[in-house]
């Protein structure tokens, strides 16, 4: 029955019950009953239904609070994992930038002693052959002398650039010291690295810079020793270091080897 009819009903039913017309009816007391039973039941009803009102009412509240809660827990989450990102990436920038500064020369970003000393060493280790040059400026104080640090800095850099491009891609050239640098020739012995290191002798005496209106250019000379197998690399280098030195007591811009 619709809300409305029932409405009716019930007004129709109050006012038959308290019309005296009727007030002698044999079913009078047993609809008062009826309509007594009907609206109490009709209160009860409301009653749960009021219950049931507010229960939706308050589940969809915690719902709501619980949802907001999980949407901001996820918000923080996302920010601390971007905040995370970011600082992983910067830790990861500063541990290359710390490598390579720990490896490299600055100058140049050739080598450092350090990297080409660890590349000798593994070599040695793994019983591969090698031979080294030691490549020295000839008269490189004259030329900070006279047009000054800035100067030598630059054709050092530039002498590098052309090391750089003429060696082969798996040599290994590194700064040693000041105006020296060491070369790795790996799997070559030394007729085979004789003729890389005097090319490369000449490629570097055609390295120019300009300061004013002059033109400057080096000579080098180098120092060459073939590793033999057992002995550490510090003895090889010192073989071509005391090359180095008869090729610089022979008047530079040379190279020579260490067969002794
Ligand atoms: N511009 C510049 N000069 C440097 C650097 N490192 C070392 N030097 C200079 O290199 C020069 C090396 O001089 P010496 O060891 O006397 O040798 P040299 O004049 O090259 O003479 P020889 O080796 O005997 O031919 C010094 O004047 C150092 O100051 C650098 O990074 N930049």
């Amino acid at each position: 029955m619709k809300t409305r009819d029932e409405e009716a009903l019930l007004s129709h039913i109050a006012t038959l019950l308290g019309s005296p017309e009727h007030a002698g009816n044999p079913l009078r007391d047993a609809l008062q009953d009826l309509y007594q039973q009907h609206c109490e039941q009709r209160e009860q009803v409301q009653r749960l239904i009021n219950i049931s009102d507010r229960y939706q009412l308050l589940a969809m509240e915690a719902r709501q609070v619980t949802q907001a809660r999980y949407e901001d827990s996820l918000r923080r989450q996302r920010k601390l994992s971007r905040i995370s990102d970011g600082y992983q990436a910067l830790m990861r920038d500063r541990n290359r930038a710390l490598h390579q500064a720990s490896t490299h020369d600055p100058l140049t970003d050739l080598p450092n002693r350090r990297m080409i000393s660890e590349r000798l060493e593994a070599l040695v280790n793994e019983r591969r052959g090698f031979t080294l040059a030691l490549l020295d400026i000839d008269h490189f104080k004259l030329i900070n002398d006279c047009h000054g640090h800035d100067v030598g800095d630059r054709l050092l850099v530039a002498i590098t650039r052309t090391l750089s491009t003429t060696l082969r891609d798996y040599d290994l050239c590194a700064r040693w010291g000041g105006e020296e640098f060491l070369l790795l020739l790996a799997n070559t012995d030394l007729d085979e690295a004789q003729p890389i290191v005097e090319r490369l002798r000449a490629c570097l005496a055609d390295v120019t810079i300009c300061t004013g209106d002059q033109k400057l250019s080096v000579t080098i000379s180098a120092g060459l020793s073939q590793h033999r197998f057992g002995e550490p690399h510090q003895a090889t280098i010192k073989r071509a270091d005391q090359a180095l030195l008869d090729a610089k007591r022979a008047g530079r811009n040379r190279c020579l080897s260490n067969i002794s």
